[in-house]
């Protein structure tokens, strides 16, 4: 796919996850892989339900602007080390839902772990509800360097990992292409839900 082509598939993403209530007030960003060495990423503060071919830009790996004049998303550095972490990564997806800020701060632990739904099979190498999915709850940290850091020796730790959350603040999830991350938010936003109504009805 070429540029403008890639640049449609985010503008189309933010389109369907604001609508859908992941996304609001300019909150999220997104990405897609431009080459081996290069990604093309949402510009900073834009509102992500109006992205237009002007607002996404190329970064290298290392979360470096390659197009002077455009500010780079504030956290460029969480999508590129995913490119740099997998080579078969295309796509990564970042939101805000409800759901994932309320769970991850209801969530003392440092992770979370999902079992027994038959939606966990969406998920990017899961075959079967019998599976655990581990979700690591990073703290939030306005230092995005610090918090990669963090994300980093994890990444490394568990190369089965499809998706974090920050803790009140949002998620990062991946795959091959778009329609991949796209289909583990849409996972991730239901499982979340699921849990949160589970919580609801046994701590009454
Ligand atoms: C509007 S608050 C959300 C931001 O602080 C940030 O977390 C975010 O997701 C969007 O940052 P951005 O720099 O536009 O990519
Ligand atoms: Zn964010």
């Amino acid at each position: 796919m070429n540029r403008q082509q890639l640049a449609q598939e985010i503008i189309e993403a933010g389109r369907f996850l604001y609508g859908r209530g992941w996304s609001p007030a300019t909150s999220s960003n997104y990405s897609t892989r431009l080459s081996a060495d290069q990604a093309l990423l949402t510009v900073s503060g834009k509102h992500k339900g109006q992205l237009g071919p002007d607002d996404v830009l190329a970064t290298d790996l290392d979360g470096n602007s390659l197009e002077p004049g455009k500010k780079p998303s504030a956290e460029t550095l969480l999508h590129t080390q995913l490119y740099r972490w997998k080579p078969e990564i295309g796509a990564v997806l970042h939101t805000h839902s409800v759901n994932a800020t309320v769970l991850s701060r209801l969530t003392l632990a440092d992770s979370l772990v999902f079992a027994d739904y038959e939606l966990q099979k969406a998920f990017s190498g899961v075959s079967t509800h019998e599976s655990q999915v581990l979700v690591p709850i990073f703290d939030n940290d306005q230092d995005i360097a610090r918090l990669a850091a963090k994300v980093q020796p994890w990444l490394d730790e568990h190369p089965d990992c499809v998706g974090y959350l920050i803790r009140g603040h949002g998620l990062y999830t991946w795959g091959p292409r778009m329609s991949d991350a796209l289909r583990q938010v849409e996972a991730f936003e239901f499982l979340f839900e699921c849990e949160l109504k589970m919580l609801s009805i046994t701590q009454r």
